[in-house]
């Protein structure tokens, strides 16, 4: 029966226009209930089984890790998180996901980080060649060549910028992030930041950083929205505009940072840097360098990867160290007792010399099992016609993930799971350094794991074992009066673990060194 024209009413309209929409996502909401793939005996919250959108919005409150923390607690090893997609938290089901050979790949969540590069590719084989083109990079003997350029970073941190500040309150989150920035800068684009010095001439710290800082904010918003927030770029609010640019700015930056220094340098230069390695390719093993195009692409991602995963480590490790004292005092005892007559600064305080300390490698690992700068999900997605996960067969196309926060707060591996103890990691004798138990490392997914596992991880030991000395032996770190230090500290993650507060407040003061 048709309506006539005079009858249709602006408010007709709009209540059919809801009335369509309301239906549809009715519609949806009983298609996913009846027809989810995942076996129906899975638990989880009722409204896991209704929609994904729950746990897209409680990723973007940054409350993940916890709330699927607590349904692990609450339901078990395997927690269904929506209608497609599932959480375990069991040992073996690490090697099942993520081990080499398995036949889980990166989800396309990976695609709203930026522009793709080896962190993002999914398929295993183009990940594969792209990884051989960039692993040599990362090589020990060339991190080795690099160590000058971090200890020259951390030795302003300690000598202009903590020492001026000596006796005051810190943010030490802040002082964090701008060390590595400065070692990223240095070692990815040849050039530094210029965040910790006081007298360069040019300091490109603050722009970078708000568009680093905006730009996860961006990717995530176009993750849950794409066309919406492409249309956004349409509208003529420079704020809004810039806003959602500033992905786009960080790797202008770096392209830029890139061609200049082949301007100045050349393709091929004895310059130090992990982009003169990257530029020259490894020739011993046949290795060519990457398009230009793609190695900026790469050395961008590469900033992107280090600068919050380090910084937050050094920063809980300091946090964490201020709220145990003893342990302070135990690891500047450590760090100190190396010295002796005849042994330079540059001897005890080389990486060599420190990777043999037991209690600074106890304090690094207890921040990385408590704080781990990637603490919720790393997904994966199923591929062909699915595999066993556990006991479970999980068809092709689910998500499936597990978490660093859960599974390395595991009780039956980690007694006193929520305590800071160093002394896990440190033998009766305190001279073995790979001290833990294999299932302990096993659990410990804070780097990832298999094929895709952290390719920055010894550079990130590196710079966060060389700071963290060298700040404890200069420094002692103290909480302030009261309990803000503690709220800014909570956390929260947006893929990247965050202190919510977005600051560290920490007293240092210089100690009196005895002379040797
Ligand atoms: C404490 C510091 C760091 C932590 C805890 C950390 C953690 C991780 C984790 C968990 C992954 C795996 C992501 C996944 O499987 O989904 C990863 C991947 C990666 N990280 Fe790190 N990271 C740190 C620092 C760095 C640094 C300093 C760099 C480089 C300069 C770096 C470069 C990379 C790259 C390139 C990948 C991708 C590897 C691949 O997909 O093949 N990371 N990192």
């Amino acid at each position: 029966m048709e309506l006539p024209l005079s009858q249709i009413t602006t408010s007709n309209v709009v209540t059919t226009i809801a009335t369509i929409i309301l239906g549809r996502i009715i519609w949806q909401l009983i298609q996913n209930l009846l027809y989810s793939s995942i076996p129906s005996s899975v638990p989880g919250p009722l409204i896991a089984r209704l929609t994904t959108k729950w746990i897209t919005i409680i990723e973007l409150s940054g409350s993940r890790g916890r709330t699927v923390d607590a349904l692990h607690k609450k339901y078990g090893p395997v927690v269904r998180l929506s209608p497609n997609e599932l959480s375990f938290s069991t040992l073996p089901c690490i090697k099942t996901i993520y081990g080499n050979g398995s036949s889980c790949i990166k989800s396309s969540a990976y695609d709203k980080f930026g522009r793709k590069g080896m962190f993002q590719m999914a398929d295993p084989e183009q990940h594969r060649l792209r990884q051989k083109r960039i692993a040599h990079i990362f090589a020990p003997a060339v991190l080795q060549q690099m160590e000058i350029l971090i200890q020259n970073c951390v030795g302003r941190l300690v000598g202009q910028q903590l020492r001026k500040r000596s006796g005051t309150e810190v943010d030490m989150l802040h002082w964090a992030r701008m060390t590595v920035l400065d070692v990223g800068g240095e070692l990815m684009l040849g050039k530094s930041f210029g965040a910790l010095d006081d007298d360069g001439d040019r300091n490109d710290a603050p722009t970078y950083v708000h568009h680093l800082d905006n730009a996860y904010i961006a990717w995530s918003l176009y993750g849950l929205s794409p066309t919406l927030f492409r249309l956004f770029e349409y509208l003529p609010i420079k704020s809004l505009q810039e806003f959602l640019a500033a992905g786009d700015y960080v790797y202008k930056y770096g392209d830029d940072a890139m061609k200049q220094y082949i301007h100045r340098h050349g393709r091929k230069s004895a310059q130090k840097s992990l982009l003169t390695k990257m530029l020259a390719g490894d020739p011993v093993s046949g290795i060519e360098p990457l398009a230009d195009a793609e190695i900026s692409t790469e050395v961008s991602n590469l900033i992107f990867a280090a600068t919050d995963t380090t910084g937050n480590t050094i920063t809980y490790a300091l946090y964490e160290l201020a709220c145990h004292t003893e342990w302070q005092t135990r690891l500047r005892e450590e760090i100190l007792t190396r010295r002796g007559p005849g042994t330079s600064s540059e001897d005890y305080l080389s990486f060599k010399s420190l990777s043999t300390l037991p209690i600074l490698n106890g304090v690094f690992m207890e921040t990385l099992r408590l704080h781990p700068a990637a603490p919720s999900a790393l997904p994966r997605v199923t591929t062909g016609t699915g595999c066993q996960i556990g006991e479970l067969h999980i068809p092709g196309g689910t998500l499936v993930s597990m978490q660093a926060l859960t599974l390395q707060r595991d009780p039956n591996y980690f007694p006193e799971p929520d305590t800071f103890k160093p002394d896990r990691w440190i033998s009766d004798d305190g001279k073995e350094i790979e001290y833990g138990s294999q299932e302990q490392r096993e659990m410990m997914i804070v780097w990832g794991k298999g094929t895709r596992t952290c390719l920055g991880q010894h550079m990130a030991t590196m710079e966060s074992k060389i700071a963290l000395a060298r700040i404890v032996a200069q420094f002692e770190v103290r909480l302030p009066a009261g309990n803000k230090t503690h709220k800014e500290m909570e956390m929260t993650d947006h893929f990247t673990l965050i202190p919510k507060g977005k600051r560290c407040t920490l007293v240092v003061r210089e100690v009196e060194v005895p002379t040797e």
